[in-house]
């Protein structure tokens, strides 16, 4: 049993309405369940593979899933990295290893069910990459056509073959991410089209098993800090949510430290923080290498500001520079490639760290969110060209020397 209530003036809607924001004040939903009335252990979680559908007794979809097989990607501990920085339990969730190389995907198989759930025939989203091959792909398996919108020249290669390959109707706007947004919006409106954002309510109900699985794989214990880049902020908002609802229902006993990371060149949420602000101001021209979170105006910032100030947590800013850095130091000192945005929370924890701002002692987990496949085009950028040798030996011999 769920109702969806404004997060601002706590207005109920049934769940079969189609319905993002309060018609009361405007805000956005999300899902709330009668926690009382679930009947789960830990135990029995336990017992099923580490899946999104592992705990599906606190997600809203009722029937058979729309489902790629996602979640479930490792937790690695990053050795080399922490000691360089004195932290020996720093950790990195990589979402890049989900079916589409993202965690979008997570929340797309709940998004994506409910459309279905619902009576929904076609599904449509704005993306600065992700969240459309996700949605393309997810539509893909549902036999839903799918409309999405970029920003024109701002997304990643990787990103837009996905999309086009799974078949969505792709289209780029002259504008950023923020207005590609508002007019997806007012299309799904009036024309009945599913909203697959991040204001969507039942598809951030599925990114909040990033949590609940970093959880399972520290074997229950709680980390003292969790780290997210942040965009649209639905993420680190997704997160907290779903570990309020553990800790509501017993099976944890503390939350960590929500801790947001922004790139220098797009960070309303991180001003907010430090300057104490209930409503954050949009930026007008977001600029950053990590495409994935070039944002100026993060839909979901009221909750994510609730996520940071109510667990003690923090935001932080990385130059497009630092987040670079750590994207080659991922890859090269740990084997672990990702895409710029996803460097950004290791980045992140990096400066809070040589800042002295964080605990040693902490147990962190970073959540890298996407793959490095994503952008090869910045990979390439960052990287010396093979060399071309004649087909001998000794040619070859004598470039390795
Ligand atoms: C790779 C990647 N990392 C981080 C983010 C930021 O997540 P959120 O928008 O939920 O804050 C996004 C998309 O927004 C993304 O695609
Ligand atoms: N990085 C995102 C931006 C859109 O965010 P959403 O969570 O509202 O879908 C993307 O991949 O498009």
């Amino acid at each position: 049993m769920y109702r969806l209530v404004c997060v601002h003036c706590g207005a109920t809607y049934t769940p079969d309405q189609i319905i993002y924001t309060c018609s009361r004040c405007g805000h956005l939903l999300t899902v709330e369940y009668d926690l009382d009335g679930i009947d789960v252990s830990r135990d029995e979680w336990n017992r099923r593979p580490l899946s999104v559908w592992r705990y599906r007794e606190i997600l809203p979809v009722r029937g058979e899933p729309v489902s790629l097989q996602e979640g479930g990607t490792p937790l690695y501990h990053l050795t080399k990295i922490g000691k360089e920085l004195g932290l020996s339990e720093l950790y990195a969730k990589h979402e890049g290893m989900n079916p589409t190389g993202s965690f979008k995907d997570r929340g797309m198989t709940v998004g994506v069910s409910m459309a279905r759930e619902l009576g929904m025939t076609s599904v449509a989203c704005a993306s600065t990459g992700n969240t459309s091959a996700s949605l393309a792909a997810y539509a893909a398996k549902a036999d839903l056509p799918c409309v999405v919108l970029l920003p024109a020249g701002k997304v990643a290669l990787g990103k837009v073959a996905q999309a086009l390959m799974h078949g969505a109707r792709v289209i780029s706007i002259r504008g950023n991410f923020d207005r590609a947004l508002e007019m997806v919006h007012e299309l799904c409106i009036s024309q009945g089209i599913y909203l697959l954002n991040s204001v969507n309510p039942y598809r951030l109900e599925g990114q909040k098993t990033i949590g609940f699985e970093a959880v399972d794989q520290l074997g229950g214990e709680v980390p003292d800090r969790m780290v997210l880049p942040v965009g649209n902020a639905g993420n680190i908002s997704a997160v907290y949510k779903g570990l309020r609802e553990l800790e509501a229902l017993g099976f944890i006993d503390r939350l960590p430290m929500m801790t947001g990371i922004q790139a220098a060149g797009s960070q309303p949420l991180v001003k907010a923080i430090e300057q104490n602000l209930d409503v954050l101001v949009p930026e007008a021209a977001p600029e950053t290498v990590a495409t994935a979170i070039r944002i100026g105006a993060p839909v979901n910032a009221e909750k994510a500001l609730v996520a940071i100030r109510a667990t003690g947590g923090t935001a932080a800013a990385v130059t497009d520079e630092e987040i670079l850095a750590m994207q080659r130091d991922l890859a090269r000192k740990e084997g672990i490639g990702v895409e710029p945005a996803s460097a950004a929370s290791v980045a992140g924890i990096r400066k809070l760290a040589e800042l002295g701002l964080i605990d040693k002692d902490e147990r962190i987990v970073c959540v890298v969110t996407g793959h490095l496949l994503k952008d090869p085009e910045t990979v390439v950028r960052q990287c010396e060209p093979p060399l071309e040798i004649d087909a001998d030996l000794q040619s070859l011999l004598s470039v390795l020397r």
